[in-house]
């Protein structure tokens, strides 16, 4: 496996590849987990060369959010791949050959200050699908992740990218970049991994310990206790939420703030009123779980369910 930190050394070893090489790039921000495995799996599955990116991307932060704090963990990264490498069966078509994990001078070379409008340079946005859901709460957000995957995009020059369906909004967004922007790039979305007890695996999940730990898989059993009344025959959005909302009053109280648990159709993410069967509906969740001694931070977790 090679690692290239510069988008030069990257070229240099992209340009050399074969016409029939095929390359299937994972985008991530590092500290890795098995949902992350999962995904360069997927990929190994159907390429040749997986390139994984590693790059804590400082645009898709506010000057507010934990970029200083989140974890950082690239030699235990590199061994997870290493290690994923030697468990891939004799089938698949390739490994992991590759990892990009630019500086931040590479990606931005202006400079990336986190207040947005003292940026300079070039900027992407996926409008108006970057304002729904996570947008809400985080308008710098999607903005960052669209940017940044655009540079990913044109440096790597995959064939084929993946992409964690727990980030759904990040996979309608992206997926509408590639259309827009005419990149002949086709996108793979791998289902969530989740702990034993449902929890859906994030490199913040780190943060959670003790009853904190304990207490988060709430998020994922309200959205199921939401899906069993949709799968019970209703279809009206507000009944199906408050389901969720009641788990997590019921059992997160105290420990749980929501920010939002909504039901938003699949292509310009417009909540629906009513779930049209046949259609698929993206019902989607972010809450904080708040510090319960000193010295703890707020998590932010998010999660969603598709109904089929
Ligand atoms: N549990 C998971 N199952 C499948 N894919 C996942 C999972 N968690 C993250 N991914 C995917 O891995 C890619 C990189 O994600 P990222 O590096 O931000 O990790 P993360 O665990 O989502 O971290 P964060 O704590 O920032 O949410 C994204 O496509 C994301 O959707
Ligand atoms: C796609 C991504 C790597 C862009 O920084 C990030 O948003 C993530 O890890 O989901
Ligand atoms: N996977 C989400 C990255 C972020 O929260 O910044």
């Amino acid at each position: 496996m090679q690692v290239y930190n510069s988008v030069a050394s990257y070229r240099a070893w992209r340009a050399s590849l074969s016409a029939d090489s095929t390359v299937g790039v994972v985008p991530t921000m590092g500290a890795l987990h098995a949902g992350h495995l999962s995904l360069a799996r997927a990929a190994a599955t159907a390429n040749t060369h997986v390139v994984v990116t590693i790059f804590l991307n400082p645009a898709q932060f506010a000057p507010t959010e934990d970029l200083a704090s989140y974890p950082k963990t690239m030699d235990q990264d590199l061994a997870a791949l290493e290690a994923l490498n030697a468990s891939l069966p004799p089938s698949a078509s390739g490994q992991v050959t590759t990892v990009f994990a630019p500086t931040v001078a590479e990606m931005y070379p202006a400079g990336i200050p986190l207040v947005r409008n003292e940026q300079v340079g070039t900027f992407i946005e996926v409008v108006p699908l970057s304002a729904a859901l996570e947008g809400g709460t985080r308008p710098h957000f999607f903005r960052g992740v669209a940017t940044v995957c655009t540079k990913l995009f044109n440096i790597t020059r995959p064939h084929n990218v993946y992409f964690g369906q727990k980030d759904v909004q990040q996979t309608v967004i992206l997926k509408r970049l590639l259309r827009d922007l005419h990149f002949d790039i086709t996108m793979t979305v791998v289902p969530t991994e989740r702990e034993a007890d449902g929890l859906a695996m994030s490199s913040r999940n780190v943060f959670l310990s003790g009853e904190r730990r304990k207490a988060a898989p709430v998020l994922y059993k309200a959205l199921r206790a939401a899906e069993d009344v949709y799968n019970g025959g209703e279809g009206r959005a507000s009944v199906i939420l408050e389901a969720a909302r009641q788990v997590l009053e019921r059992e997160g109280a105290g420990m749980m703030k929501l920010d939002y648990v909504s039901l938003n159709e699949s292509e310009l993410l417009r909540e629906v009123d009513t779930v049209e069967r046949g259609k698929g509906v993206i019902l989607s969740a972010a809450m904080w779980v708040l510090p319960t001694v000193e010295g703890e931070g707020t998590v932010r977790l998010i999660d969603n369910l598709i109904l089929e």
